[in-house]
Parts: C-alpha cells; structure tokens; sequence
C-alpha cells in the first residue's frame, strides 16, 4: 500500500548496494556466519516502519553485493547516481546502505567527487537482520535521522554507525565481528539518539562542494595498487603492478611508511618510469606519514599518504591521477584532502 507522501518531512533516498545490513542467516543465533546482500531495499525500508516518522523515505536498489567486491565501476556507477539525486530539488538527502568491509573507501570517494552540501550518509551493520541484537534496524533509523538533519548539511560525506556519525575521510574500520567496528582516528564528529543528532566538531579537510574534484568530470578512475610491507620483502609485487599498467602504487608500510633498503632501488626506478610512490602506514590505528622522515622523498620524488591509510589513499591517488599531475602537486592534494 502506498503511503501518501507527507510534505513536512524530508524527501530523503536510500541507495542500495548490499552488505551485511541486507544479510540474511540461517538462524538467530548465526551473529558471523550469513550470506550477506540477500535483503532487497523495500523489505529494509519496511523492516524498520519508524522512518516514516523521521522523513518521506523511499528506496532504489543500486548494487546487491558485498563491498568486498567493489570496483572502480561500482565506485562510478554510485558516484554518478549519488551526484544526479543530490542535484534534485525533492531530495533533501541521500543515504546509502553499503558493506562494512570498504565503507571507508566509498564514503571517502563520494567526499571528495560529489558536488553538493546536501547529508549524504553511508551507513551498514556488523549483524545481519536476521540474527539477536541485529544492529541494521537502529543503524539505518540513525542514518536517516542524519540524512534528514539540516545540521548535516555541508558536512561532507557522513557514515552513521553504532550511534556515532563520522566523516567519510577519516573513518576507518578497525575491529571485524564487533558492533563498535568503526573508529575516526581523530574522533567522530558526533551522535544520533533517538533520531536527533548531537554536533561537536567540523572536518577541516577540502570535500564536496570545495572540492576540486567532480563526478561529472571522471569517466574512469586511475588504476592505482597497494602493496604491504612486511619483513624480507621483496620487490615483486611493485614490478608486477607496475607491468600490469598501475600509474601509482601505495607503498602500505611499516611504520612510519618505512622501505625496506632492498626494494628502495626498485621504487626509485619505478617512479624514473613515471610511477608515482606513495608511503603510507600499515598501523591501523592512525598512521602518520612525514615527508623525508625514514626516506628522503625531495630526493625519491615519492609522495607521502600522511594520515590516510593505503586504502584511502588508493582512492584520493585514483582520482587525483585522472589527470597526469607531477608528484608536487600529488603530494598538494595529499595534503589538502
Ligand atoms: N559487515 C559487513 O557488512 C561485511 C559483509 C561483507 N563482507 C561486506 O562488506 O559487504
């Protein structure tokens, strides 16, 4: 039955693309072991009748996949279809349901690309719907509740989970199976209870609307790789990505983005054949990666990721690289997003 639209409310989308949050057990008790992207948008939506108290609320099934396997067309596909709704005059804002496993790197991707300062919020669950103490329910009420909130606005990419509201750029997840999996290493930005949201601070890096990215723009993204450092590492995997066409690598290091003296001279050639290298860290609990510290990147021309882990920086390097940028103004954006 359709329920009549009430014009008081917000007009708020929910995209969606699978994870655990449309996952689906065979039993109550199975918390870890369920087939995750089952639940198709509408029965969501339905599963959770108290958004209608919080705004017009209306669902498009965009993927049903697990966010593990999320490609660069996935990213672009949503991309284009977040950036079309947020032009729209009857969507106030838009809420995508997504796997945990990369939720990082979608919102991350959406903040920097996406034009408009109207909420947009990924959101997912640790549990799926059908198991005890599912965690789905009350995290896509929360991510409505944001979605909806005019205090949202202008805040960049937002993901809502276990009741905090974090920047897409800094959140990262840190912990699988728990329910409190998603930590910012510099802090949420704040809470949802019972539908009403609670400030206390601002992103201060460049997205969305001053960004100098732009989804309308990007046909295809850079193909850009990541490869861990460990002990006795070797130099393989950055040739073989090299020859397999990458136009950077992510160097997930240990440390402080540290290099093993044996692979330097293979970076080193890599970026003579017109590779970008970027140090980032392997800790996962808040990297920090300073330039010329542990390896002389003036000297290399490397840039350094900083505070973004390799999988974010994955995906600042793959839109940044959709234009040819010499390592400077690579290690500029680095810096500024
Ligand atoms: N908790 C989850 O959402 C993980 C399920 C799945 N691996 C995904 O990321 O989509």
């Amino acid at each position: 039955r359709e329920t009549p639209t009430d014009t008081r409310l917000a007009n708020v989308v929910i995209l969606a693309t699978g994870g655990t949050i449309a996952g689906a057990g065979a039993s109550a008790a199975n918390s870890a072991t369920y087939q995750a992207a089952k639940v198709p948008v509408d029965k969501l939506i339905a599963g959770v009748p108290e958004l209608k108290d919080l705004a017009n609320v209306r669902g498009e099934q965009v993927f049903q996949i697990a966010s593990e396997s999320f490609t660069n067309d996935h990213l672009l596909q949503l991309g284009k279809r977040v950036g079309e709704l947020a032009k729209q005059g009857d969507v106030d804002g838009i809420v995508i349901t997504h796997g945990t496993d990369t939720i990082e790197e979608t919102a991350y991707f959406l903040n920097l690309v996406i034009h408009s300062d109207k909420p947009i919020v990924v959101v997912g669950s640790m549990r799926p719907g059908t198991a005890m103490s599912a965690d789905g329910m009350l995290n896509l009420y929360n991510a409505v509740a944001v979605a909806r909130s005019p205090e949202a606005r202008g805040k960049g990419v937002l993901v809502a989970m276990n009741d905090e509201i974090h920047t897409g750029r800094d959140v990262s997840k840190m912990i699988n199976i728990r329910t409190e999996a998603f930590k910012s290493p510099w802090g949420a930005l704040g809470m949802v209870v019972e539908g009403k949201t609670y400030w206390f601070r601002q992103p201060a890096k460049r997205h969305t609307t001053a960004s100098e990215f732009d989804i309308d723009r990007i046909g295809t993204l850079a193909p850009v790789e990541i490869a861990y450092g460990y002990g006795n590492l070797s130099d393989v995997a950055y040739r073989a990505f090299a020859q397999a066409g990458a136009k950077a690598i992510v160097h997930a290091g240990t440390g402080n983005g540290s290099v093993a003296s044996q692979v330097v001279p293979a970076l080193q050639e890599l970026r003579g054949r017109g590779l970008h290298i970027i140090r980032s860290s392997r800790v996962t609990t808040g990297g920090f990666v300073i330039r010329n510290a542990e390896q002389p990147d003036d000297k290399y021309d490397w840039v350094v990721a900083h505070d973004l882990n390799p999988q974010k920086a994955r995906i600042l390097a793959a839109v940044a690289l959709t234009q040819p940028r010499d390592a400077k103004d690579l290690q500029r954006i680095f810096w500024e997003y």
